[in-house]
């Protein structure tokens, strides 16, 4: 599977703000490029953080978009996977919706009831680790499913455990022009953070997008 982790962040690399809002950092031309980065994947994963927080679709929004998918046989978007060990997704959750397939990974430590009701409204239930998803069993579950291109929305928790894991194998980073600041702000990777054993990323390109600028690295430790 390859794994690739795209987001965006301020100038001092907050994900957003301390009440942890759903706001804007990407322009017209950055979203555009996620919507593509979208198109090229066969599933795109969140965080359950970021579900309780945004409520997002992880769907595409160019339509020409979902035809060209269609058109090579795939479904119009790609699957969405949620980590999520105790299942705090809610059950009206917009990535619950009927507009594509989705995974939800949860723990063995996930409470029956609330993955029969998952299972319910549609989704795809995979347990992976005791008290908290094990992302290398999982990850390898969904590949077995056909899974082969993984995009990684957030948040900074998800992202500091991939990383761990030694599961990333692209970063790509749009940084906007502006400065959220705040301790508690989700930064673009947080966790307990690493104090030796830094992943090691070869930078591939710089480019300047909209008001700000696209940085992408290849991780070189990959696992
Ligand atoms: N600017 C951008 O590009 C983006 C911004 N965001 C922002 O990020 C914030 C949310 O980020 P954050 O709070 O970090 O939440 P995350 O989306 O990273 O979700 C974290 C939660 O995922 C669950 N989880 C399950 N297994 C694991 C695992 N192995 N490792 C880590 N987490 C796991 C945990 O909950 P549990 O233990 O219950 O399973 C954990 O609390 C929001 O403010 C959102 O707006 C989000 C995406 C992109
Ligand atoms: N790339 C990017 N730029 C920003 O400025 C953002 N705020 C985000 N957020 C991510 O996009 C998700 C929203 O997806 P939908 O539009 O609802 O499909 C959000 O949950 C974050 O993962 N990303």
């Amino acid at each position: 599977m390859h794994v690739v982790v795209n987001a965006a962040m301020s100038a001092d690399g907050k994900l957003s703000t301390r009440r942890r809002e759903q706001i804007e950092i990407s322009g017209t031309r950055d979203f555009d490029r996620v919507d593509e980065l979208r198109a090229e994947s066969d599933a795109v994963m969140v965080g359950v953080g970021t579900v309780l927080a945004d409520d997002p679709s992880l769907t595409l929004d160019d339509p020409e978009r979902q035809r060209a998918r269609e058109d090579r046989g795939e479904p119009a978007n790609p699957a969405r996977v949620v980590a999520d060990s105790q299942v705090r997704t809610p059950p009206d959750a917009r990535v619950l919706d009927e507009a594509a397939l989705t995974y939800l990974l949860v723990s063995q430590a996930a409470l029956t009831d609330f993955v029969t009701q998952m299972e319910d409204v549609g989704a795809t239930v995979i347990v992976a680790g005791e008290d908290r998803v094990d992302l290398v069993t999982a990850l390898a579950k969904l590949e077995g499913d056909g899974i082969d291109q993984l995009m990684v929305e957030g948040g900074g928790e998800l992202i500091f455990s991939l990383f761990e894991e030694g599961l990333v194998d692209e970063l790509s980073v749009f940084v906007g022009s502006t400065v959220i600041g705040g301790r508690d702000a989700p930064t673009l990777a947080d966790g307990e953070g690493f104090v030796e054993e830094f992943p090691a990323l070869s930078l591939d390109g710089v480019e300047r997008v909209d008001d700000g600028v696209l940085l992408s690295w290849t991780v070189t430790d990959a696992a």
